[in-house]
């Protein structure tokens, strides 16, 4: 039997978190509260959800009542997503996943939960995506990929067949990984790079830079 749809509680009210919510209100899911520190009215996405300012708010929700959202985004480096998920999973409460309602998901593709399928994100058959993974829009996942834990695949990139990533990985935006690469654990792409070469545990790719120049003004004969 499946799990019953419950209300959600938004961890997080940056960017990341507004795409999400925005993406929940198109599916008429029930959004209680947006826990964050920080304002979130300067985006209009959060209007009428009730704000709450400490992690500790969580507590006047049941675990079993609710479903949290990680809406900490993942940039190369930055371990709060990973952070926010195991503190909140210690004290009792299950993340959801997400997954636009324009994604395409193969039914023959296995989503850890928590993982994040934004608008226009293709994920394909046989692939297998790790707990909190992010599939950020317009990316692809082709055929029988496997992602780790807390990978954040960025807008448009591409990771073509049988790819492997350890945990932790990011892929820049717009990056092309070709087939049956591995991809180590903790490992950065940037964006834009082009990747035909496995990549160790903590390695970066870098790619080849573009050149920037003023156009000298054409002196007609
Ligand atoms: C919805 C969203 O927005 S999700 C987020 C999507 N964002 C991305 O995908 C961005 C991914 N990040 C990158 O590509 C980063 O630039 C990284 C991780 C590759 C490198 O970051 P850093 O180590 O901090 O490098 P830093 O910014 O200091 O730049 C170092 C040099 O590399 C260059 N550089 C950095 N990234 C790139 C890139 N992707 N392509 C080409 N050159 C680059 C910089 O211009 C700089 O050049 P300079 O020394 O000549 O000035």
């Amino acid at each position: 039997m499946s799990d019953p749809v419950l209300p959600v509680v938004i961890i997080g009210g940056g960017g990341h978190a507004s795409v999400l919510v925005d993406i929940l209100r198109q599916q008429n899911r029930d959004i209680l509260a947006v826990i964050s520190p920080d304002p979130i009215d300067s985006r209009s996405v959060f209007n009428g959800i009730l704000h709450l300012l400490s992690d500790d708010d969580i507590h006047q929700f049941e675990t079993n009542a609710v479903r949290l959202i990680n809406g900490i985004g993942m940039l190369p480096g930055n371990t709060i997503r990973k952070h926010v998920a195991n503190k909140f999973e210690a004290m009792g409460y299950r993340f959801d996943s997400v997954i636009a309602s324009s994604a395409i998901v193969s039914p023959f593709a296995q989503l850890a939960d928590g993982v994040q399928l934004f608008p226009g994100s293709i994920v394909q058959a046989g692939s297998q995506l790790g707990t909190h993974s992010i599939v950020n829009s317009a990316a692809l996942i082709e055929h029988d990929c496997v992602l780790g834990n807390f990978n954040h695949v960025a807008p448009r990139a591409t990771l073509c067949g049988q790819v492997e990533c350890h945990d932790s990985v990011f892929i820049g935006a717009g990056a092309t990984v070709i087939q049956s690469i591995s991809i180590g654990t903790g490992a950065i792409i940037g964006a834009g790079a082009a990747v035909t070469k496995d990549l160790s545990v903590g390695h970066i790719c870098l790619p080849a830079q573009s050149v920037q120049q003023s156009i000298e003004p054409k002196v007609m004969p």
